[in-house]
């Protein structure tokens, strides 16, 4: 049986360390969508025009190793304000929400576009602050030579362009659940998640 937790939020916020965790407590699929739209970023650089890259996407495209870091970031959050990008990988996202078994989506756009009837919708946010510092120690711990203010303009560039572009701009769905994760540790906003989820299974 299908059941679907669209879990969406700004660069860094923690998303996606929580949808991998609500995916193993509950034995759901997890797609990290940013993974996507990354690789098609990492092909423009390479030459590549952004729709013929979404539209032609590989495994081996999404399995590249170099697909975490800022300058691809960036380009991915370019290619995602094309709506002929975004329309490319809609079927991929809404085939794979509704598998059986059950899946967790994160991204920019899961509960309002790919997956308006999720069952558990929530949105996950922390201070801009918060945000950078986790990013910094994770770009660092990975080797790669960054600043605190080099990471920081990093995500406030994305954060708006994802937020200002016209089409599946990031924004919290009306039934969303906000879970602000600037004062909590890894492990407390990933069992207020699975709670959330509880509550809705328990019905
Ligand atoms: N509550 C938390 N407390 C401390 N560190 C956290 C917390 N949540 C996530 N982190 C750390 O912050 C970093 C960013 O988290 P994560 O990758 O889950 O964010 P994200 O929202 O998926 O980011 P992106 O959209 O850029 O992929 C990771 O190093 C993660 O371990
Ligand atoms: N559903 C989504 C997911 C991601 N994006 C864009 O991709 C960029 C990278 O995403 P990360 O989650 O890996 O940070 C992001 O900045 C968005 O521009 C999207 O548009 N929709």
């Amino acid at each position: 049986m299908a059941f679907t937790v669209a879990i969406d939020g700004p660069a860094a916020s923690g998303k996606g360390t929580i949808s991998r965790a609500v995916a193993a407590h509950f034995g759901f699929a997890h797609l990290d969508t940013g993974l996507l739209y990354r690789a098609v970023g990492r092909r423009t650089m390479d030459g590549v025009e952004p729709i013929e890259a979404a539209r032609t996407l590989t495994r081996e495209d999404l399995a590249r190793d170099d697909l975490r870091t800022g300058p691809v970031g960036q380009a991915a959050s370019r290619v995602a304000s094309i709506p002929e990008v975004r329309e490319a990988l809609l079927d991929f996202q809404r085939a794979f929400s509704r598998r059986d078994g059950g899946a967790v989506l994160d991204g920019r756009d899961i509960g309002t576009v790919i997956c308006p009837d999720a069952e558990v919708k929530i949105f996950v946010t922390a201070s801009d602050a918060v945000r950078a510092e986790r990013r910094y120690l994770e770009l660092r711990e990975a080797g790669h030579e960054v600043t605190l203010d080099e990471t920081l303009a990093d995500l406030k560039a994305r954060d708006r362009r994802d937020e200002e572009r016209a089409h599946a701009p990031m924004t919290a769905a009306n039934d969303a659940v906000l879970l602000d994760t600037t004062e909590m540790s890894i492990d407390e906003a990933v069992a207020r998640a699975v709670a959330l989820v509880q509550e809705k299974q328990a019905g």
